[in-house]
């Protein structure tokens, strides 16, 4: 059982189409670059992450001289170099052409081609998420830099916490087809649970900054959606199959109570007659294989399925620890409609309207600006990267969010702030 399958919703899936997500933040880095690319990864079981800083006018002589400008921080006066935050991914299964694109664009010598010198054997990209050790002899190999490893849970929480204190309007929730974004509070923005829907689930009880643990997760995540679904309509990207759920309609595939009592609702314990009670139960009940499906159906009920269950376990999880908000992170998402707002009614189904989804614009780039932040946890030599904690649009000259707000997050969206190091 679970929450009433209410009418569908239409919504359009944010980057659809493409492989590729850049995207990039204005910003502000100082300190010695000599040695330190910068350069994070999350490197997932789907997808890499990349972040990565650039200098407005990277590597000219000008550059040096004219881009940096003297801050002081009490101890030194340091440099300062104006640029922007990118981001970018790529399958994990073609990690070869995420190693090109640093390569292509220097990222692993701060995006430098007319260095003299060759890569140091001391260069060190920050990297997070499982591929960080699976692929560290590779990114020795081809790009002669080592992966300094920064664990998962740390970078995720690290990135959330970021995100909802820094940038403005980053979390919204969804319901019914309306975004609506959510103010922050600084003081009063944990304990929250973090939900990141990656290939698999995690389930964080963020507590203060660093302060977290992981309380549960389920296997049942990005992955099976995208690995069934795959198997079930023959799609040959992630974004088809979430196109062809789109136009599918789960209630060919699904049984839904009305479907058990006649027509009839289940009053007396909480169930509608368009609830679905069996995910996929039509399917045993009548004398059809696979190819009478339309794979838009089937992919509209396994997204349902997929989403309805991450929903449910997070109320459950939330509920166990009294947590009234839960955040959700993760590519899974894509800022595509039918899945916030099945994730959404069921939290607010199991619930009673007592907790709250929200979601995040850079879902998916939580772990890789926290691995991206941690240059300044183990700053080397002089440098440690610090991201401003304060709203950037109110505190950056002109800032603004240079986002197609409120519409759905872009590909190609850029947010101002200033990024420097101490
Ligand atoms: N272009 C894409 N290709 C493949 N999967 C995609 C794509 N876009 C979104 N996804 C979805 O995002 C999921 C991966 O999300 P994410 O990058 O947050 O996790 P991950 O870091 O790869 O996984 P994990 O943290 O479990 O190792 C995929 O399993 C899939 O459901
Ligand atoms: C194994 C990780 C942490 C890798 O990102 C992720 O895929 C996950 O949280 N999987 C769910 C594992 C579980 O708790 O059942």
């Amino acid at each position: 059982m679970g929450p009433s399958d209410g009418d569908k919703v239409e919504g359009s899936s944010s980057g659809a189409g493409e492989d590729l997500r850049e995207c990039e933040i204005e910003g502000k880095m100082e300190g010695s670059v000599d040695q330190i690319s910068h350069l994070a990864l999350d490197i997932g079981g789907s997808l890499v992450k990349l972040v990565y800083f650039k200098g407005n006018n990277n590597c000219s002589d000008d550059d040096k001289k004219g881009e940096r400008i003297g801050f002081s921080n009490g101890s030194g006066t340091y440099p300062i170099l104006d640029g922007r935050l990118h981001f970018a991914k790529f399958e994990t299964s073609k990690i070869n052409e995420c190693i090109d694109f640093i390569y292509s664009r220097q990222l692993h010598r701060g995006g430098c081609w007319h260095h003299e010198a060759p890569v140091s054997e001391n260069t060190i990209i920050k990297a997070t998420g499982g591929g960080a050790y699976k692929f560290a002899d590779l990114f020795k190999e081809k790009l002669g830099v080592g992966l300094d490893k920064e664990d998962e849970m740390d970078c995720l929480v690290a990135g959330a916490n970021f995100l909802l204190k820094a940038v403005h309007h980053e979390a919204f929730t969804y319901m019914d087809g309306q975004k609506e974004f959510v103010q922050i509070d600084h003081n009063d923005l944990y304990p929250y649970l973090l939900v990141n829907i990656g290939s698999g689930v995690s389930m964080i009880k963020v507590d203060g900054d660093g302060k977290f643990e992981r309380v549960s997760g389920t296997s049942v995540g990005g992955g099976t959606f995208w690995g069934l679904g795959r198997l079930l309509t023959k799609c040959k990207s992630f974004d088809e199959l979430l196109e062809l759920s789109h136009r599918g309609n789960n209630r060919v595939i699904d049984m839904l109570v009305g479907e058990i009592y006649g027509g009839m609702e289940y009053a007396k314990i909480g169930l509608s007659s368009t609830t679905i009670a069996s995910s996929f139960g039509k399917a045993i009940s009548e004398n059809k294989e696979l190819e009478d499906y339309r794979p838009e159906d089937v992919a509209r009920s396994l997204l349902r399925l997929i989403s309805n269950n991450i929903g449910q376990i997070s109320y459950l999880t939330a509920l166990r620890f009294g947590l009234k908000r839960i955040f959700f992170g993760g590519f899974f998402i894509r800022g595509h409609a039918y899945t916030m707002d099945t994730i959404s009614v069921a939290v607010h189904f199991w619930s009673k309207g007592e907790a709250k989804a929200m979601f995040l614009r850079h879902e998916g780039f939580l772990g890789a600006l926290g691995a991206f932040m941690s240059y300044e946890k183990h700053g080397l030599d002089d440098l440690m990267l610090r991201l401003e904690r304060f709203p950037i649009s109110e505190t950056y000259s002109g800032g603004k969010i240079h986002s197609p707000l409120p519409g759905d997050f872009n590909d190609h969206e850029s947010i101002e702030c200033r990024v420097y190091a101490t």
